[in-house]
């Protein structure tokens, strides 16, 4: 554990396992955590106050109001599996990736539109179609609320947005844009409720491919209505796009990144793909057996998520009432994180961890033994989180890289441009969520 200077003033950092599952599992008693979320994030009136909602299952700080969310949100995602989504979804990107004609993508922008459409889609319905036409209306739209919430002057100083932004036309239309957005989801959710209760939604319709709008609602309709009020709903479904777009978009350039860099290591991958997917020169859809195969790309996804996961530390936390952790007295009040980025490099937690190395997941291997260990070792590989509050869209997430990876290592073979700047490491760029500079990559079709 270390302190050092952070939004919330002085704040301890966890980088062991050990602390770490103190922090992940010991939540304390009904009604508050001990490591509560601290709202810092959400200051009123600011843009993103304004998107996302105070009320939904991400910022919720105390125990109750948390379970109510959660009751809604995990049957949606315990029914999902959008398989034929993603695969469809992945051969839109390969059109993009035809056109290009081996010159350099750059792959971050491209995942993080191909993420938009899977969250669109598999979210609620709703077709951005960002893959193809990134000028659209809808995506403009959502991308100027994504970058307003970015922009680092007024995410370091977000009372010039409560205060001063009448001064600034570009904020005022910035705020204009969440409107038009909320505008469309409320219209899509009162949609989905009329079908609902006139029964007229698909009996037919596979629940694994279903929204999970739909599936929220439907779960409400069966616990006889009422559970989120409408404002709520649209701000988990807002939640969803913050968390699980440009976490899995990252996370999949990462892998694209490794593979890259590594000649031996994507043919491997390949080899493995082609033996479970088939060579035929046609894209195909893979399914959930055809995923549980893919054992080799699961142990690249899950080493790039230990040596660049994409969520750093997750949100800030403060104590709620004295504590003492691994020996050290915590005062209630103070600040703590858990750094998933230390934990991932901490030379006492893993064997060479600035060594990229995928074997360690293999059976038996080191996160194996690690698991296996009864000092927190399952702690040691946290890029979801650990405990209640961990990920709930981690199968989400990890479904949907199986199917763009190993779609993409059967049409292609990629290299790194040979002027790159991430021949070695690759090189990031931004505050918050880990993104690649200027990722790009070259693509060559295998058919
Ligand atoms: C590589 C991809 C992803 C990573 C690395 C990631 C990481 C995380 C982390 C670290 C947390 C805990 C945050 C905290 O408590 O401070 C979290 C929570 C959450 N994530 Fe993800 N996430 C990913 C994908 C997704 C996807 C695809 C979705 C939804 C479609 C999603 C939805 C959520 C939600 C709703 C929570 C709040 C859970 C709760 O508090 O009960 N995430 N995620």
């Amino acid at each position: 554990m270390y302190m050092k200077p952070d939004r919330l003033g002085w704040t301890v950092y966890i980088a062991t396992p050990e602390a770490a599952k103190q922090f992940f599992l010991k939540t304390g008693k009904f009604p508050s955590y001990i490591y509560a979320k601290s709202d810092i994030s959400l200051e009123k009136d600011t843009l993103f106050h304004d998107f996302v909602g105070p009320k939904n299952i991400l910022f919720a700080s105390k125990k109750d109001e948390w379970k109510k969310h959660r009751k809604l949100v995990n049957p949606a995602f315990h029914k999902s599996k959008p398989l034929k989504t993603f695969g469809t979804l992945a051969h839109k990107v390969f059109s993009v990736l035809d056109d290009a004609n081996e010159a350099p993508v750059n792959i971050t922008l491209l995942m993080e539109r191909y993420t938009l459409d899977v969250i669109g889609h598999a979210g609620f319905g709703f077709d951005f179609d960002s893959i193809l036409h990134n000028n659209n209306e809808w995506v403009q739209t959502y991308n100027g609320i994504k970058d307003g919430i970015t922009d680092p002057v007024f995410f370091l100083m977000p009372w010039l947005d409560k205060h001063f932004r009448w001064m600034c036309p570009k904020r005022r239309h910035r705020h204009h844009l969440v409107a038009q957005f909320h505008d469309m989801l409320s219209g899509v959710i009162e949609k989905k409720r009329q079908r609902l209760q006139q029964q007229l939604q698909q009996q037919d319709e596979a629940a694994d491919e279903k929204d999970l709008l739909s599936l929220m609602l439907e779960s409400e309709f069966s616990e006889g209505g009422n559970v989120l009020t409408d404002e709520e709903i649209k701000s988990n479904l807002n939640v969803f796009f913050l968390a699980g777009h440009d976490t899995t978009a990252n996370a999949l350039s990462f892998a694209i990144h490794a593979l890259a860099r590594d000649p031996a290591l994507q043919e491997k991958a390949r080899e493995e793909a082609l033996r479970v997917l088939g060579d035929a020169p046609h894209d195909v859809l893979p399914t959930s057996s055809d995923l549980k195969q893919l054992e080799y790309l699961n142990r690249i996804i899950k080493e790039t998520l230990r040596f660049n996961g994409p969520s750093t530390g997750g949100m800030p936390r403060r104590l709620t009432c004295d504590t003492n952790l691994m020996g050290v007295a915590l005062p209630k009040g103070t600040p703590i994180m858990c750094s998933i980025y230390d934990m991932h490099h901490n030379p006492r937690v893993w064997t060479n961890p600035e060594t990229y190395d995928p074997s360690r997941f293999a059976p038996g291997g080191e996160a194996d033994q690690k698991a296996a260990s009864r000092d927190g070792g399952a702690m040691a590989w946290s890029p979801f989180f650990n405990g209640q509050r961990m990920c709930i869209g981690m199968q989400f997430s990890l479904e949907e890289q199986r199917v763009m990876l190993s779609c993409l290592l059967r049409k292609y073979e990629w290299r790194l441009p040979e002027n790159s700047i991430h021949k070695e490491n690759v090189i990031t760029g931004t505050v918050g969520i880990m993104t690649a500079k200027n990722l790009e990559i070259i693509f060559k079709r295998r058919y």
